[in-house]
C-alpha cells in the first residue's frame, strides 16, 4: 500500500485577495462570486502527486494587513504557506511582502516553503496594480515559486497547490541533504 503523507498548509494574505475562493476553488471545483470575510476555515483533500499520496490539510486564514501579528499557529505543525496577493491591489502586494518577514523570522530554519501567488489575473487587462515581473521578482527574492492564478480557472488553481505540496518535498529533501539527516 502506499505511504499518504500528511502536509499542513496555510494560505495568507490582505482581505479579499481571493484565499477563500482558491481553496473553494481546489476543493470544492467551483468559483464563488459572493464576497463573506473568513474567519478561519479547514479543508482537507486527497491530493496524489506524481506516484506519491497526501492528506492535504489546508487552512484558510482570516485576511491580514500589516499590523496583524502572526499567533503560533501560524509556524507549529505547518509545512508550508500559499502567499496570495492581487494583481489589482498594489496594498495586498505590500501586505504580502510583510508577511513573509514576519513568518520568515519566526520560522527558524533557513528554507521555507512559499508559492507566491498573484490571484484575480482575469482582471489583469482592465485593473492590473502589480505587474508579472515584480511578482516574479520577489518570489525569486524569497527563493520562493511564483504563480498568477484566477480562482475561476480550476487548472491553475489545481497547480498552485500541486507546487506547495512539490516545494515541501524539495525543502525537505535539500535541508537533509546539507545537514546529513534523514527525516523518518
Ligand atoms: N475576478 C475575480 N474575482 C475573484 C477572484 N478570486 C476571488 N474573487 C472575488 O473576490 C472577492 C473576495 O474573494 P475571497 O475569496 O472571499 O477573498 P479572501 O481573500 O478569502 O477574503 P478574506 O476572507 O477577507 O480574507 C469575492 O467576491 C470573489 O468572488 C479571481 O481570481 N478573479
Amino acid at each position: 500500500m502506499p505511504l499518504v503523507r500528511y502536509r499542513k498548509v496555510l494560505i495568507l494574505g490582505y482581505r479579499a485577495v481571493g484565499k477563500t475562493s482558491l481553496a473553494h476553488q481546489f476543493v470544492e471545483g467551483k468559483f464563488v462570486e459572493c464576497y463573506e470575510p473568513t474567519v478561519e476555515s479547514t479543508y482537507n483533500k486527497m491530493v496524489v502527486v506524481g506516484k506519491d499520496e497526501f492528506q492535504l490539510q489546508l487552512v484558510d486564514t482570516a485576511g491580514q494587513d500589516e499590523y496583524t501579528i502572526l499567533p503560533h499557529s501560524f509556524i507549529i505543525g505547518i509545512h508550508g504557506y500559499v502567499l496570495v496577493y492581487s494583481v489589482t491591489s498594489l496594498q495586498s502586494f505590500q501586505v504580502v511582502k510583510t508577511l513573509h518577514n514576519k513568518l520568515y523570522e519566526s520560522w527558524g530554519k533557513t528554507r521555507m516553503p512559499v508559492v507566491l501567488v498573484g490571484n484575480k489575473a482575469d482582471l489583469s487587462l482592465q485593473s492590473r496594480e502589480v505587474k508579472t515581473d515584480e511578482g516574479k521578482k520577489l518570489a525569486e527574492s524569497w527563493g520562493a515559486i511564483f504563480l498568477e492564478s484566477s480562482a475561476k480557472e480550476s487548472q491553475v488553481t489545481q497547480g498552485i497547490f500541486m507546487k506547495i505540496i512539490e516545494e515541501i518535498d524539495r525543502v525537505d529533501n535539500s535541508y537533509s541533504r546539507s545537514t546529513g539527516c534523514h527525516l523518518m
